[in-house]
């Protein structure tokens, strides 16, 4: 038997589209990726690849990404679980700041090495600083001593594993289509997990916004194509380089 795993990016969020590190910021998707959520809907309806449980993080970009591209397919109905889990990288004190003002800054290396490397977190974010959300009432039963003040990919795979392993995998082992709706850094963590990427070939890859991408998984949950497939090929190739590009000018 194979399970079938569903993974979307939030569409275009509104700092998407200003160039900003949003990280836990939660921003929402724009008109733009309102559109994009829509048509990973229409996409998952073609394939009929129905989703019958759905996971999300808890920032509304993932959420109404999830709710447009289910309705679009009718399946707004199905049982949801939404966990901090599943967030975004924190990213630590470049929330809120320009990806290219950050480059100029700071240097390519440097911004890479923040940006993409497996196990180097930006600077911590102070608690009061403006975007932070340390005491934001919505982390609130977390214990200070997990609630992200900065985080690297490293951490993201380490606090996103047991919500794999404990609320995920239970149900594509019973035989449901599962639908994970979450962000850029949070989907890369699992991709990794999932494909057996080095720390270091990690770096180089990059997630398109509201396109699915389909994972056929054997009884070991590992895929049965590596790299699972994008429901629209030439449409996430075009929106992987664009991701990759952000922050040159
Ligand atoms: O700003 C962020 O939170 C992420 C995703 O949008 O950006 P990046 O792709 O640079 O990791």
């Amino acid at each position: 038997m194979t399970a079938k795993l569903i993974l979307l990016r939030h569409g275009e969020s509104e700092w998407n589209a200003k160039n900003l590190f949003t990280g836990w910021v939660d921003v929402d998707i724009n008109d733009k990726g309102k559109a994009e959520a829509q048509r990973g809907g229409e996409l998952l309806a073609a394939e009929g690849l129905l989703p019958e449980v759905l996971f999300t993080s808890t920032l509304k970009r993932a959420i109404h990404t999830a709710e447009i591209a289910l309705r679009t397919c009718d399946r707004h109905w199905i049982p949801v679980e939404r966990s901090w889990r599943l967030n975004e990288r924190h990213y630590g004190a470049l929330q809120g700041k320009n990806k290219t003002e950050i480059r100029d800054e700071f240097g390519e290396d440097q911004f890479m090495l923040w940006r993409r490397s497996y196990d180097q977190p930006p600077p911590v974010l102070a608690a009061d600083d403006k975007w932070s959300q340390y005491n934001d009432p919505q982390f609130a039963d977390l214990p200070s001593e997990i609630r992200p003040r900065t985080e690297c990919l490293k951490d993201v795979v380490f606090r996103m594993l047991p919500f794999w392993y404990d609320r995920i995998v239970p149900e594509l082992s019973a035989g449901r289509t599962v639908l994970v709706t979450a962000h850029g850094n949070s989907l890369r963590a699992l991709v990794k997990h999932l494909d057996g990427i080095s720390d270091e070939a990690i770096s180089g890859l990059n997630i398109p916004t509201g396109i699915p991408l389909f994972y056929e998984l054997d009884e070991d949950m590992k895929p049965t194509v590596p790299g699972g497939r994008y429901l629209d090929p030439e449409a996430a190739k075009a929106s992987i380089e664009a991701v990759k590009n952000q922050g040159k000018k």
